[in-house]
C-alpha cells in the first residue's frame, strides 16, 4: 500500500537521484556551504539533461546494456572538471557534449568504432570457435539454381546430414534437395562467378556487409551462415570459386506474392498468422500492405542507422519467412557511408525500375572515400549533408504503389508508371492528374488519403540539403503508420496463436 501513496519518482527526481549517487561526497550536497550546492544543483542539471539525450534523442533508456558505461563516462568527466571555476567547467561540458553529439548521431561514429574493434573481432573468434568459419564445399548439397545476378548464381540447398554417404550426395541427392525428407536444415547458396570481371570483388563485399548487417540489424535481414571455397570443380563447383551460404528463409519473395492475381490475400494468413474476418476487401487490403510496409520500412530504418543504404531495394530482394517476416537480403550493391564502404561515387548498380531519380546515394561529385578511419570520422558531415538513407526510401515508395495499385504491378506498367512519373517531374500528385491508365487508388485513399499523402511523401525528388523525402524514422511517424490497425491483427493472431 504504502508504495501506491509514494510520489511516482519523475525523471527529474531520478535524475538528482542519482547525481547525488555519483557525487564523491553524497553528504556534501545538502550540508556544504551555498556555492557547493549550487555546484550540486549543476550536477543534477547536467546530468539531467545527459540522461534526457540518451534516452529521446539515442533512444537509450535504461535497459540498454551501453546506458551504465555511457553515464559512468560522463560522471567520470563530471568528476574532473568538478575542480574547475563554474565557466571552465560548463565549457569543457558543453565542448564534450557537442564531441558526445557528433560521435553519436547517424551513422554512429563511436558505435561504428565499437562494432570494428570490438564486436567483428568477437564475431570471427566466436565463429572460428563453432566452425562457422571453416566450411566446406563438402558440407553442402546444391539443388535448385533460383536466380542469376550479374556477379552471382543462387541455387537453394541444404546441409549434409552428418553420416550421409558421399555419393549419394553427390549424384541422386542433386535437384531433390527441396522434397528430400534427410534434408532438413536447407540453404541458400551464391556461387561468385569465376572469370567474371569484378564478381570476386563483388562476392567479398556482399560477405563483408552480411557479417556487418548480422551484427547491427539481424532480425532484418536473411541469416548469413558463411562462405566457402570450392576445393575441387565438380557439377556446378569451381575449383577456387567461393560460395556464400544463408539459412533458407521461405520459399517465396515479395514478388512472387505480388505477381500472383490474388494479391494481396494470398499473403494475409502468412502475414497475420490467420485470415481477417469481418473486413471489406479493400479495407483488408490496405491493412496487409500497411503491415508489409512496416516491415519493410522498420528495417530500413534499422540499416540506415547503422550507416548502411542497401541501393537494391525491391520485391525480389525481400524473402517473405513462414513466420511473415519480410526479410532483407542481397547486399551485394550495399553501401555503408560510415566508413565508406563499397561507396564508388561514379558507379550505379541499381535496378532502374525502383531507382530515384538521383540516381546515386550522394552527389557525383563526392571525391572518392578516404581511408577508413578518416571517412568514419567525416561521415556524420556526409550523411546529415545528404541525407543518403533517403534513397531506399524512394524504393519503399515504388513498392508501397505497387502493392496498393493493381495495375502497377506488372514490369511492363512499372516501366510506364516510371516514365510517366518522370514526365510529372517525380511529383506523384501531378502523375495523378496526368496519368491516362485511370489507377485504382482506393486502398491509398482510405483513411483520408493516409496511405496517399504517404506515397506522395516517399516518390519525390530530393529537395533542400538533398532532402525532401521522409526517412526512415519519419515515415514511421507518419499518420498512415499511427493507426495501428495493421498491428492489432498481428496482436491478436498471435494471442490466439498462444491460446
Ligand atoms: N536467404 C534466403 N532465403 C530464401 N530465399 C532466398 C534467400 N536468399 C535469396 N533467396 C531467393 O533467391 C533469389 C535470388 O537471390 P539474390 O537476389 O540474392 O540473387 P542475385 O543473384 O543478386 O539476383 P538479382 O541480381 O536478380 O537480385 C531471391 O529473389 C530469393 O527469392
Amino acid at each position: 500500500m504504502a508504495s501506491i501513496l509514494r510520489p511516482a519518482p519523475t525523471s527529474l527526481n531520478k535524475s538528482l537521484s542519482s547525481a547525488r549517487l555519483f557525487c564523491p561526497n553524497p553528504n556534501s550536497f545538502a550540508t556544504i556551504n551555498p556555492s557547493r550546492r549550487n555546484h550540486s544543483k549543476c550536477n543534477a542539471l547536467a546530468s539531467e539533461i545527459f540522461e534526457d539525450f540518451l534516452q529521446n534523442a539515442l533512444h537509450l533508456d535504461e535497459s540498454n546494456p551501453l546506458f551504465p558505461f555511457l553515464r559512468y563516462g560522463f560522471n567520470q568527466i563530471e568528476g574532473v572538471t568538478a575542480a574547475l571555476p563554474e565557466n571552465g567547467r560548463w565549457g569543457i561540458l558543453t565542448a564534450a557534449g557537442l564531441i558526445w553529439v557528433y560521435l553519436t548521431v547517424r551513422p554512429g561514429v563511436l558505435m561504428g568504432a565499437v562494432d570494428a574493434y570490438l564486436l567483428a573481432p568477437l564475431q570471427l573468434g566466436l565463429d572460428s570457435l563453432t566452425g562457422r568459419r571453416n566450411l566446406k564445399m563438402t558440407d553442402f548439397v546444391v539443388g535448385e539454381r533460383l536466380g542469376e545476378g550479374s556477379f552471382g548464381v543462387v541455387y537453394s540447398g541444404a546441409i549434409v546430414p552428418k553420416n550421409f554417404v558421399l555419393e549419394e550426395r553427390v549424384g541422386k541427392a542433386k535437384r531433390r534437395v527441396e522434397n528430400d525428407d534427410r534434408f532438413t536444415e536447407r540453404v541458400i547458396l551464391k556461387k561468385v562467378k569465376v572469370g567474371t570481371k569484378d564478381a570476386e570483388e563483388f562476392g567479398d563485399y556482399e560477405e563483408w556487409f552480411n557479417y556487418r548487417v548480422s551484427r547491427a540489424a539481424p532480425e532484418s535481414c536473411a541469416e548469413f551462415l558463411g562462405s566457402f571455397i570450392a576445393d575441387k570443380t565438380s557439377l556446378e563447383f569451381t575449383k577456387g570459386g567461393k560460395w556464400l551460404v544463408w539459412k533458407f528463409e521461405g520459399a517465396r519473395n515479395l514478388a512472387d506474392y505480388m505477381n500472383n492475381r490474388n494479391f494481396p490475400f494470398n499473403i494475409e494468413s502468412i502475414v497475420f498468422g490467420r485470415i481477417l474476418e469481418g473486413l471489406d476487401p479493400i479495407k483488408k487490403s490496405a491493412l496487409i500492405i500497411k503491415q508489409i510496409m512496416r516491415q519493410i520500412i522498420t528495417s530500413l530504418k534499422r540499416i540506415h542507422d547503422t550507416g548502411i543504404v542497401h541501393r537494391d531495394i525491391k520485391p525480389t530482394n525481400l524473402v517473405v519467412t513462414k513466420k511473415g517476416q519480410i526479410k532483407l537480403i542481397d547486399f551485394g550493391a550495399a553501401a555503408d557511408l560510415r566508413v565508406g564502404k563499397n561507396y564508388i561515387p561514379d558507379e550505379g548498380l541499381l535496378d532502374p525500375d525502383y531507382c530515384p531519380p538521383e540516381l546515386y546515394v550522394l552527389p557525383q561529385e563526392t571525391p572518392n572515400p578516404p581511408p577508413e578511419p578518416i571517412a568514419a570520422i567525416l561521415s556524420p558531415l556526409l550523411w546529415q549533408l545528404n541525407s543518403p538513407d533517403l534513397f531506399d526510401m524512394y524504393s519503399a515508395g515504388i513498392i508501397l504503389m505497387q502493392m496498393a495499385v493493381p495495375s502497377l504491378r506488372s514490369t511492363t506498367a512499372l516501366k510506364n508508371f516510371n516514365s510517366e512519373l518522370k514526365f510529372a517531374s517525380y511529383d506523384l500528385r501531378k502523375w495523378r492528374e496526368l496519368t491516362s491508365s485511370k489507377p485504382d487508388l482506393r486502398v491509398l485513399d482510405l483513411d483520408s488519403g493516409r496511405g496517399w499523402d504517404l506515397a506522395t511523401k516517399l516518390i519525390a525528388r530530393r529537395g533542400f540539403l538533398r532532402r525532401g523525402r521522409l526517412s526512415a524514422a519519419a515515415a514511421l511517424r507518419h499518420p498512415y503508420f499511427l493507426l495501428g490497425g495493421d498491428q492489432a491483427a498481428v496482436v491478436l493472431s498471435k494471442l490466439s496463436l498462444n491460446k
